[in-house]
């Protein structure tokens, strides 16, 4: 706990000497008992500035108004609480982790998301992870549109010791993965974790075959998959929302897993993913190793926002 909790400052505070962006020099939004006319108008910018968007930036803003008006907000100290009160209200009801019921064998998991967001390595530390957790998984090397999709994947495998079902490049994504739940049936497996293709012609062909994925995968188990986790990368701003609100639309995500969030010093997506799309933040990746990705945990995370001088 301790140690996340410095991993996330560490990814938010760079360089502010302590505060994350959010409350850096916070004390100089007022004029002596009273903050400044101006504040929200800062706070607002510090937001947006940080990728929260505009429809996060403005939810927030009318609870510190509403705060104000009350009178609530007279000191930095009071400053402070009712932004970790607000943020926690945005954060608490999408910060559900995921469950694998023990009643539903294979669990099916899909994996999906654009190149280069970190879908690969978070299968990797996913794939570790549950295995620590003593479930047995088989990882299905759906992304076969590039030979390189498959052969980092396999990486993985070798790395935490994961079997793999592949058929190489230019095979069929759905068959690859339909094959791999046969597979984890046939052995008595409690997972597949599958990935999916990140990049086709154009983005319709890639929303077509995952849409074609489902369907064949439904074949065996019409409650499959049970999670669709879209990975994207923190370091993205807006794009990330947008790929959530695309992918979503296309084939129905249950959840979310946001990586690379210590490379930006902003990590506001997160509050603008939660007001924007009310699906559950599962993970977040810290880094590249494969004990870098964590259950987001929506105290953590805010309290390493406000800092603990509240
Ligand atoms: N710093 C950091 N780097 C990450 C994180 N997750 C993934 N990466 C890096 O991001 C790069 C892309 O990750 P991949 O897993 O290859 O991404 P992908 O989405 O599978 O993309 P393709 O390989 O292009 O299909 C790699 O260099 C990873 O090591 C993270 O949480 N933090």
């Amino acid at each position: 706990m301790a140690d996340l909790l410095s991993k996330f400052r560490t990814s938010l505070n760079k360089s502010l000497g302590g505060d994350s962006w959010l409350t850096k020099d916070i004390g100089t939004l007022f004029s002596g008992e009273k903050l400044r006319d101006d504040a929200l108008e800062e706070l607002e910018t510090r937001l947006l500035m940080a990728d929260a968007g505009l429809e996060a930036t403005q939810w927030l803003l009318d609870r510190l108004q509403a705060e104000i008006g009350a009178g609530r907000i007279k000191t930095e100290k009071q400053l402070r609480e009712q932004l970790k009160k607000a943020l926690l209200e945005l954060l608490q009801p999408i910060a559900k982790p995921l469950k694998i019921p023990a009643f539903i064998r294979p669990y099916i998991l899909f994996v999906v998301g654009v190149n280069g967001v970190g879908k690969t390595t978070t299968i990797g530390k996913l794939a570790s992870r549950f295995k620590k957790d003593g479930l047995s998984v088989l990882l299905a090397a759906g992304d076969t549109f590039r030979a390189a999709a498959v052969q980092q994947l396999t990486t993985w495998s070798e790395r935490s010791g994961v079997p793999i079902l592949s058929q190489g490049e230019g095979a069929d994504s759905a068959s690859v993965i339909f094959d791999a739940v046969q597979s984890a049936k046939a052995r008595g497996l409690d997972m597949v974790i599958a990935d999916t293709a990140g990049r086709l012609h154009t983005q319709h062909h890639l929303m077509d075959e995952l849409r074609k994925i489902k369907r064949v995968i439904q074949k065996h188990d019409a409650y499959a998959p049970h999670e669709v986790l879209l990975v994207v990368d923190a370091t993205t701003g807006q794009n990330a929302l947008n790929q959530a609100i695309q992918f979503h639309e296309a084939i129905g995500l249950t959840g979310i897993a946001v990586t690379k969030l210590d490379g930006t010093a902003k990590g506001g997506i997160l509050l603008a993913i939660a007001r924007r799309m009310a699906l559950p933040i599962r993970y977040v990746g810290l880094g590249e190793a494969v004990d870098d990705l964590e259950v987001f945990d929506a105290e953590i995370y805010v309290e390493s926002l406000i800092g603990s001088s509240t």
